[in-house]
C-alpha cells in the first residue's frame, strides 16, 4: 500500500486557490462506537446538515473516511480463519496503525490522500475503489478503534463517541451483516460472542473516556447531532473568512508588486 499520499496541489478541485507555501490543514474529528453504533450514520448526518452530502466529493469542505480502510491485508491462513468467521477484525492487531497515522499525517499536512475501500465480502481491501481524499476543512474518521492507539488519538481536535446500546447494536448488525455483508445468521452470532463483544469490552468501550462529547442513541439524537454541526459550521466560517482575508492579502500584494 504505498502512494496514497500526493503532492500537495497549487489549486484545489472545491476552487480554494493555495497560495504556495500555505498548507490547507483540516480540523480533524474522531467518531468512535461500537460496531453498528451509528458512527457512520451520524457522520452521514453531518455532512447533510452541512450540505455536504449532494456536492460533488471533489468539492467538499467536509469529508469522512472510515477506519475499515486500515484493516491490514491478511497472509493466506488468516483469509482461510476469515472466512470461518475465526479472525478478530476487533482486536488493534488487525489494523495497520502505522499507515492510519501517516496517512492522517499527510491530510493534517493538506496532501491529497487515496483510500482503497474495504469489502467485507471477501475480507479485504478493494483497490478498485478507491477513495480520494482531497484537502479538505473539516475531516471526519470514524470507526471502532480510532482512540485506541495513543498516537492517533493525540492527532484529532474534536473527538465524539457513539455510545448505542448493545442489544440495539446487536439487533442492527444482525441484519447488516447477512443483507450488507454476505454473512449468514450463525457465523454473525459465532464471531460476535468470540471476538466482537469481548474486544468491545477490552479495547473499544474504555476509550469512550477520551471523548470531548458522548452522544447517546447516536443517530437518534437530534440535539446532540444540531450542536455538532453548529460547532463545525462555525469552524467552517472562520475559514472561509481566513481564505478570503488571505485572497485579498495576496492579491493587493501582487498589485502592490506589478505597480
Ligand atoms: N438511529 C438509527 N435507527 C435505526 N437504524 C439505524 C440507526 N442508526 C444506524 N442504523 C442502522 O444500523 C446499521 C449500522 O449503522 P451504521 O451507521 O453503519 O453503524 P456503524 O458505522 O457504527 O457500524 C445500519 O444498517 C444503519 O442503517
Ligand atoms: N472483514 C471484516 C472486517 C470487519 N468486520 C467487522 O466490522 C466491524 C467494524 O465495522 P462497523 O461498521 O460495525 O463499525 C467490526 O466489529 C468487525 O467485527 C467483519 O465482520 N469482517
Amino acid at each position: 500500500m504505498e502512494g496514497i499520499f500526493k503532492e500537495k496541489s497549487d489549486c484545489l478541485p472545491n476552487g480554494n486557490a493555495l497560495a504556495n507555501d500555505e498548507v490547507k490543514s483540516p480540523f480533524l474529528i474522531g467518531v468512535a462506537g461500537g460496531t453498528a453504533s451509528g458512527k457512520s450514520t451520524v457522520c452521514k448526518k453531518i455532512m447533510e446538515q452541512l450540505g455536504q452530502a449532494e456536492m460533488d466529493h471533489t468539492q467538499r469542505q467536509v469529508v469522512s473516511i472510515s477506519q475499515d480502510s486500515f484493516y491490514r491485508e491478511l497472509t493466506p491462513a488468516e483469509k482461510l480463519k476469515a472466512q470461518k468467521g475465526k479472525f478478530n477484525f476487533d482486536h488493534p492487531d488487525a489494523f495497520n496503525e502505522e499507515l492510519m497515522y501517516e496517512t492522517l499525517q499527510a491530510i493534517l499536512n493538506g496532501k491529497k490522500a487515496e483510500l482503497p475501500s474495504y469489502d467485507y465480502r471477501t475480507n479485504s481491501l478493494d483497490f478498485d475503489n478507491v477513495l480520494v481524499i482531497y484537502p479538505a476543512d473539516v475531516v471526519l474518521f470514524e470507526g471502532i478503534l480510532v482512540f485506541y492507539f495513543p498516537k492517533i488519538r493525540d492527532l484529532f481536535h474534536m473527538k465524539l463517541f457513539v455510545d448505542t446500546d448493545s442489544d440495539t447494536r446487536l439487533a442492527r448488525r444482525v441484519p447488516r451483516d447477512i443483507n450488507e455483508r454476505g454473512r449468514d445468521l450463525d457465523a454473525v452470532l459465532t464471531q460476535y460472542m468470540t471476538f466482537v463483544k469481548p474486544a468491545f469490552e477490552e479495547f473499544c468501550s474504555p476509550t469512550k473516556k477520551f471523548a470531548d462529547v458522548i452522544i447517546p442513541r447516536g443517530a437518534d439524537n437530534t440535539v446532540a447531532i444540531d450542536l455538532i454541526v453548529h460547532h463545525i459550521g462555525e469552524i467552517l466560517a472562520a475559514t472561509n473568512i481566513a481564505q478570503h482575508n488571505n485572497t485579498v492579502r495576496t492579491a493587493a500584494a501582487s498589485m502592490k508588486r506589478d505597480h
